[in-house]
C-alpha cells in the first residue's frame, strides 16, 4: 500500500472535512480500535494503561481504553481535562463500560504504570505546540521511567513531546516502541533523531472517500509494488544497442574508483553498454566496463559529436565539474548530476530529463544553508532544490526524498551498512541506467533508489556494517527479481 505523508495543517485540513461530513467520530473510532488492537497484541492479556491527553489524541485513547474493555482486559486510564467535544463524549461513552478515569499526574503515572505491560501515549499529536509545558514534561519523564522499568509504551500518532514536521525532537519526548499513526506518516516519524523515538511506525489506514487522504498529503511512500511497476520490461529480442548506451563522466587521479563504481552499478542496473571518460588512469575493475581515458575531458566533451542514451556525470570529476557538467546539461539527454557535478552555479541549468542526487551535506552547498536545516526537514530542502535547480531531485539519506515536478515521494528500505563510501556513486550510475532503459528522470529516480536500497538490504544481510558499495552493485540483480516477483525475462 502506498502510503501518504502528512503535516499538522494536512492533518487539521482532513478533521475538517471529515467533520463537515459528519465522519469525525467514525475516524475517531477507527483509530482507537486500530491503537486498541495493536495493545492488545503487545500485551499478552495482561494490563493496560492509557493516557489521555486534552486534544483528539486524547480521544483516540479514550476510544482505545472502551475497546480494550469491552474484550476483557483490564484496562486503566488517566485523562486530562478535555475542551475537545468528541473526546469528551468519548470519556462519557467510557463511563459506560464501567471505566474508572483517574487524573492525569506524573504521580498516578508512575503508580499505574506499576505491573501495567504496555502503556499507551495519547497525550500529545499532531496539535502539540512546543516547547511542552512543564506539568506534561514530568508526565513524559514518568512514562519514560516506567518504559525503562519494562512497560512497553505505544504511541497514538506520535510520541508525545515530538514536533510531527521536523527530524529533530524540539526537547524530550516519550520514547515509544510501537507508533500506531491515523491515516498516514508525519516526517517526525521518518527522519533523524525524531524518527528513532517511534520505534516500529504501523500505519492505520483509515475508510475514507477515496482522493481525501492525496489531496491533503505532503509527500507519498510508494510501495514496492509501485515501484516494480515503473521498472522497464525487455522484449524477448533486446540487445545491447536497445538496452541503454550509458557514458559515465569522472574520475580524477585519487578518484578513479567513483567513476569505477558508477560505472558498476550501471552494469548491474540493466544498461547494455558503459562506457567510462575519465581524465585518470582507471585500473580494470571489470573487463565488461569500457574505459576511454581524455587529456582534457572537458575539451573533449565540448568537441565530441557522439551522444550515449544517458550520462552521469560528477563522481570523483573534482574541480572544474561544473563546467563539464553544463555542457552535458547543453546537450539535454537524459542525465544524472552527482557529487562534484553538485554546484550551486548550475542553479537554473536542470532540463526535464535530469536528475540530482546530492545528499545532505552537497543539499546543503547547493541551498547555501547548513547541513542541519537540511536535515530537519528533508521534505522542504527537497522541494527547495527541486525549483531552484530544475528536474528531479534525490536527497539521500535513509530514508531518501524524491523531488520532481508534481510533487514528493519517500522511499523506503535500506541498511545502516550503506553508511559507507562509494554507496552514492553506485547510485548515480543506477539511475543512469535506468534513464539509459528509457525511464522518464522522476521514475528512474524513484525505481533506481529503491532498487539501490532494495540490494542494500540484501547485502546487509549477508555483510552487515561490513557492506561495500562493490556488495550492493552484486545484489542489484537480485533486488530487480526481488520487486518484480522474478519477471524480468522479456516480452
Ligand atoms: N484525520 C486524522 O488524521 C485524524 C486524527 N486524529 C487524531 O487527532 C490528533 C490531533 O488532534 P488535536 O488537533 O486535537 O491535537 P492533539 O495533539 O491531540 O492535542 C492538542 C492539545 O494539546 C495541548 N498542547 C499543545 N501544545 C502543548 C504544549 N506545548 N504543552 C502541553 N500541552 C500542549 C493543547 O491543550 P490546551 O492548550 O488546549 O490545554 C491542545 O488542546 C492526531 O494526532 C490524531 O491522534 C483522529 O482522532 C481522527 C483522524
Ligand atoms: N542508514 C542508511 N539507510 C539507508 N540508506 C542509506 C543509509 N546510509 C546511506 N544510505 C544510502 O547510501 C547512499 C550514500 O550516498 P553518498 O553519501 O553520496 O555516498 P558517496 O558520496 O560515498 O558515494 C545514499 O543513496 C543513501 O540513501
Amino acid at each position: 500500500m502506498t502510503e501518504f505523508v502528512f503535516r499538522p495543517a494536512g492533518v487539521a485540513a482532513l478533521d475538517a472535512r471529515l467533520e463537515a461530513a459528519g465522519l469525525l467520530d467514525p475516524a475517531m473510532e477507527e483509530v482507537g480500535r486500530a491503537v486498541a488492537e495493536a495493545a492488545q497484541g503487545l500485551a499478552g492479556g495482561g494490563p493496560v494503561l492509557l493516557l489521555a491527553g486534552s486534544g483528539a489524541n486524547g480521544g483516540d485513547a479514550l476510544v482505545a481504553a472502551r475497546y480494550l474493555a469491552g474484550w476483557g482486559a483490564e484496562v486503566r486510564v488517566l485523562a486530562a481535562p478535555s475542551r475537545h467535544a468528541l473526546t469528551r463524549l468519548n470519556r462519557e461513552r467510557l463511563a459506560a463500560f464501567g471505566v474508572e478515569v483517574g487524573e492525569l499526574t506524573p504521580g498516578a503515572v508512575t503508580r499505574e504504570a506499576w505491573g501495567s505491560v504496555v502503556l499507551v501515549d495519547g497525550l500529545l499529536g499532531t496539535g502539540f505546540q512546543p516547547p511542552l509545558r512543564l506539568e506534561l514534561a514530568a508526565v513524559v519523564e514518568a512514562v519514560n521511567a516506567a518504559r525503562g522499568a519494562g512497560t512497553r509504551v505505544l504511541a497514538i500518532d506520535l510520541p508525545s513531546g515530538l514536533d510531527a514536521t521536523s527530524a529533530v525532537p524540539p526537547g524530550e519526548s516519550v520514547r515509544a516502541d510501537v507508533t500506531v499513526a491515523p491515516v498516514g506518516l508525519k516526517p517526525a516519524l521518518l527522519f533523524g533523531e525524531a524518527a528513532t523515538r517511534a520505534g516500529e511506525v504501523r500505519v492505520a489506514a483509515l475508510a475514507l472517500p477515496p482522493d481525501w487522504a492525496a489531496g491533503e498529503a505532503w509527500a507519498t511512500r510508494p510501495d514496492d509494488a509501485a515501484v516494480a511497476a515503473l521498472l522497464p520490461v525487455r522484449r524477448a529480442d533486446a540487445h545491447k544497442g536497445t538496452a541503454g548506451d550509458v557514458w559515465i563522466v569522472g574520475g580524477a587521479p585519487g578518484m578513479v574508483g567513483a567513476a569505477a563504481l558508477a560505472g558498476l552499478g550501471a552494469l548491474r542496473a540493466g544498461a547494455g553498454r558503459v562506457t567510462l571518460h575519465s581524465g585518470a588512469e582507471v585500473p580494470l575493475v571489470t573487463p565488461e566496463l569500457m574505459v576511454r581515458r581524455h587529456g582534457d575531458p572537458g575539451g573533449w566533451l565540448a568537441g565530441t559529436g557522439e551522444r550515449p542514451d544517458a550520462v552521469a556525470v560528477g563522481m570523483g570529476l573534482g574541480p572544474g565539474a561544473a563546467g563539464l557538467a553544463r555542457t552535458v546539461l547543453g546537450w539535454g539527454l537524459p542525465t544524472v548530476l552527482d557529487a562534484d557535478a553538485l554546484q550551486p552555479e548550475l542553479a537554473g541549468a536542470g532540463h526535464d530529463r535530469c536528475v540530482w542526487t546530492p545528499h545532505p551535506g552537497e543539499a546543503a552547498r547547493l541551498l547555501g544553508v547548513g547541513t542541519a536545516e537540511v536535515t530537519r526537514d528533508p521534505l522542504t530542502a527537497a522541494r527547495g532544490l527541486q525549483e531552484r535547480f530544475g528536474g528531479v531531485v534525490v536527497l539521500k539519506g535513509g530514508p531518501s526524498v524524491i523531488a520532481h515536478p508534481g510533487g514528493r515521494w519517500v522511499s523506503r528500505g535500506g541498511h545502516p551498512g550503506m553508511a559507507s563510501a562509494g554507496m552514492g556513486d553506485t547510485l548515480a550510475g543506477v539511475i543512469a541506467a535506468l534513464l539509459g532503459q528509457g525511464l522518464s528522470a522522476a521514475d528512474a529516480a524513484l525505481a533506481g533508489v529503491r532498487l539501490h536500497a532494495r540490494a542494500g538490504e540484501r547485502a546487509g544481510i549477508r555483510h552487515g556494517y561490513g557492506l561495500t558499495a562493490t556488495d550492493v552493485s552484486a545484489q542489484l540483480g537480485g533486488a530487480w527479481l526481488d520487486l518484480t516477483g522474478g519477471a524480468g525475462r522479456g516480452c
